[in-house]
């Protein structure tokens, strides 16, 4: 017999339950239990919100920082792009790859992708939900790790006579999808292969890399634009690409993001997936993400979607002004892994410790076709902590999918985007510019290396970390920490002293 405190559950469940017909997901926020005064509360700001998207949809200066359009609804949608031009050249971006499929299936056997940040998180997310689509081996090199560069050419199918080196970089400009570029060409000429002829670029025209690889003759550059984010860049050809090369039906893909897009659209608040989940978050964190967003994917195939949700989440909304100027430090942080596994590990705390954050829960009633009933295992698992949440009275969202496939995934990745979009509207920040993120950081430490190998090869003498700091202008906790580093890679030789200041360096072999 079904307690009152059930019933009420029941109530708030259908209240706010939201299906999605086109696309098979549904969303269950009832575990954010947002109050009826919030919701009435909210009506206004969201549909201000809701009215503020379909202008950026209409091709606004929705990024006045940037002085940009924001178009990535567009890339699934090309009729809706402002102008002709813009809606062709989404089409031309297509017909292109559909042109270079079957000549990459042919020449080559693997890809190494080279990109960083959103011309990674979100093409690596893809090719591992859709590993085994029968398509080419794909290998990201998305960080400076010489060591991760060798992993990925270790056993590389048909090895690097049969790999396409796809550098990403919507700026041409990043430097370390510049330096694995270099490192990997490297290891092409020491194998004695024409790197240009196995490499292809993904840019905004007339960037460095697009001039790059123009000027050294690269085998193909393909299109991306300013209106698009790097973040929000995953159903341009920085997505479409490596999926399609991966054997992935990426026309479903987008089918399923220009579905979630019809479905977000919707005004009304608790048919439209993405107001909910804007709501939600606004009430759970106070509209100043007072709470943790702890994203968990119950699919081993969607362990990545954690990290594709933190750069979308936190490089949109962690902003320190809003729109007018006003210093607000705004946030939203994101963590997260995978179910049931998360529930072995930090679930602890999020069920007995601290009070402050929430969790989506991400599940697939389907995988692969003939899965064992471990399959049930896992989406109880998930339904399970639903209710071990609720039970502790901590709050536990639930999206549910058909499967895994393109389709539903498409879905899954607009739903975010929208929601990000919607909630930046409701806490009045810019979601489409990053001006916390230095691409630059390691240069002058870099500058730093060499004038720090160059002076002390000329002094010969063995010299501290302050004379150093003297001869280069830099301060001498950064010269000393170089100077470790650069020690244990026996770059210079140490004599300890007791500690920090009396430790000194000499060079003992040319720059390695
Ligand atoms: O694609 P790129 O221009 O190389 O940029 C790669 C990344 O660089 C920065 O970190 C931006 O904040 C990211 O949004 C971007 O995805």
């Amino acid at each position: 017999m079904a307690t009152a405190d059930d019933r009420q559950e029941w109530a708030g469940y259908c209240g706010l339950h939201c299906s999605d017909a086109g696309t098979g997901l549904s969303l269950d926020v009832s575990g954010a239990r947002m109050s009826e005064a919030f919701l009435a509360d909210m009506a206004g700001p969201l549909s201000e919100a809701l009215t503020a998207m379909v202008a950026l949809e209409a091709g606004t200066e929705a990024n006045p920082d940037e002085h940009r359009m924001v178009g990535h609804y567009w890339l699934r949608a090309p009729d809706l792009a402002p102008s002709a031009d813009l809606g062709a050249g989404i089409r031309r971006s297509w017909d292109q790859v559909a042109t270079f499929l079957p000549v990459a299936r042919e020449r080559y056997r693997s890809v190494l992708h080279i990109g960083i940040g959103g011309s990674a998180v979100g093409p690596r997310l893809l090719c591992d939900a859709w590993h085994d689509r029968g398509g080419l081996a794909v290998r990201f090199l998305d960080n400076a790790d010489p060591d991760g560069i060798d992993r990925a050419l270790r056993d590389l199918p048909g090895g690097l006579e049969r790999t396409l080196v796809s550098v990403v970089s919507k700026s041409g400009i990043t430097p370390t999808p510049w330096q694995v570029t270099h490192e990997v060409e490297r290891r092409f000429r020491a194998a004695g292969l024409d790197f240009a002829a196995h490499a292809v670029a993904t840019t905004v025209p007339g960037s460095d890399l697009a001039q790059h690889a123009a000027q050294h003759r690269w085998s193909a550059v393909f299109p991306l634009w300013q209106w698009v984010g790097g973040r929000t860049s995953v159903t341009s050809l920085v997505g479409l690409l490596p999926a399609a090369l991966a054997g992935a039906d990426t026309e479903a893909f987008l089918l399923g993001a220009a579905a979630m897009d019809r479905c977000t659209r919707n005004p009304a608040a608790t048919a439209n997936p993405a107001a909910l989940l804007a709501l939600s978050w606004y009430w759970l964190g106070g509209g100043r993400g007072d709470r943790t967003m702890v994203v968990v994917p119950y699919r081993d195939r969607l362990a990545l979607l954690p990290r594709w949700v933190q750069q979308l989440v936190m490089e949109s909304l962690g902003k320190r002004l809003d729109r007018s100027g006003r210093v607000v430090r705004q946030g939203l942080t994101v963590h997260g892994h995978k179910g049931v596994s998360d529930q072995h590990s930090y679930f602890q705390q999020l069920r007995d410790g601290r009070d402050d954050s929430f969790v989506t829960l991400i599940g697939t009633h389907r995988g692969e076709s003939g899965e064992s009933a471990l399959a049930d295992h896992l989406f109880c698992g998930l339904l399970g902590t639903l209710e071990a949440f609720a039970e502790r009275g901590r709050p536990a969202l639930a999206i549910t999918l058909p499967d895994y496939r393109e389709h539903a995934l498409g879905a899954l990745l607009a739903l975010f985007e929208r929601a990000v979009g919607l909630y930046a509207e409701l806490v009045h920040v810019n979601a489409y510019h990053q001006p916390g993120v230095d691409k630059h950081t390691a240069l002058p430490l870099l500058s730093l290396r060499q004038k720090v190998l160059d002076h002390l090869t000329e002094s010969g003498e063995p010299t501290t970390a302050e004379a150093l700091a003297d001869a280069t202008g830099h301060p001498p906790v950064t010269v000393h920490r170089l100077l470790e580093h650069l020690a244990a890679r026996d770059l210079v030789r140490r004599d300890p002293g007791r500690g920090p200041a009396d430790t000194r360096y000499t060079a003992v072999a040319a720059d390695a």
